[in-house]
């Protein structure tokens, strides 16, 4: 039997990191690749609002995580029988953002109302953006708080709500949301932390903590390209959290990598 390319490559991980519901999916390039995360992630509120009613998506930004979302609005146009999400009972939250003024084109949010947002009809009370610099808040500090506790409310019942799907990009050298490598976000045990004198400007953001990440149902790691294939290597060879944060990322459920060939080609198993 041939396996394929993902089985493989979780076949061949050390047991140490062969996490419960661990997944390597190897897509042949990006654009392939941000098409079967955009149809995956379809099915995946379909389901989970075939089970609860609602489903919960948390977004990232980066050029995947974007490219994923325009194939999503692109689906709900047409959408396949079965994986028919209703957008109104869809909470949309975010995995980190730039502490910037909202028209700001660095904003993840403003990039993903384009792709996605503005094109389904998400009711606005369900859209659970970080806040900009000008919407209030003096310091990221306070909009961090803020977004903590609006989590907290949304869950009714302790610090989160249920969260079906969390998206990550990974910068090359294993950043995830705005958790640098060595950071003091990388050993912060909040939900939700500011984070100042960012590596990668914009400086000052707002990003989920890993205990936000990991009590996701189900985090999905979203890579293209060589220059990441290093660290998607050491994240999942068993890499310490605060020097690959990417290595920390990991769902209640399910941890999903979802890799072109290029960023799997430093892994054991890949051909
Ligand atoms: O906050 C940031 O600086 C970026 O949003 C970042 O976290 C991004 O998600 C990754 O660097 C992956 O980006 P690409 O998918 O564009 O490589």
């Amino acid at each position: 039997m041939t396996l394929p390319p993902g089985d493989r490559i979780v076949a061949a991980l050390p047991e140490a990191v062969a996490v419960p519901g661990l997944q390597v999916v190897v897509e042949p390039d990006a654009d392939l690749l941000a098409r079967a995360v955009g149809s995956a992630l379809v099915a995946r509120l379909a389901a989970a609002q075939a089970v609860h009613g609602t489903a919960s998506v948390v977004l990232t930004g980066g050029g995947i995580g974007t490219a994923v979302l325009r194939h999503v609005a692109g689906l709900a146009e047409e959408p396949a029988p079965g994986q028919d999400v209703d957008w109104t009972a869809v909470d949309v939250w975010w995995g980190d953002e730039r502490f910037v003024p909202a028209d700001d084109d660095e904003r993840n949010e403003k990039g993903a109302r384009e792709a996605l947002l503005d094109r389904v009809g998400i009711p606005p009370g369900r859209v659970h953006a970080i806040p900009a610099a000008d919407a209030g808040f003096d310091t990221p500090e306070e909009a961090a708080d803020w977004y903590a506790g609006t989590l907290s409310d949304a869950a009714g019942d302790g610090p989160l709500p249920r969260l079906d799907v969390l998206l990550l990009g990974m910068g090359p050298e294993g950043h995830v949301a705005s958790i640098f490598p060595d950071s003091p976000a990388a050993t912060d045990e909040r939900t939700v932390i500011a984070v100042r004198d960012c590596p990668k400007p914009p400086p000052t953001r707002v990003s989920l903590g890993f205990a936000a990440i990991t009590a996701a149902e189900e985090v999905w790691l979203l890579v293209s390209g060589a220059g990441k294939a290093e660290a998607v290597a050491r994240a999942l060879g068993g890499a310490d959290r605060t020097e690959i944060p990417a290595a920390g990322a990991r769902g209640r459920r399910a941890t999903r990598w979802l890799l072109d060939a290029a960023a799997a080609s430093r892994l054991p198993g890949a051909d």
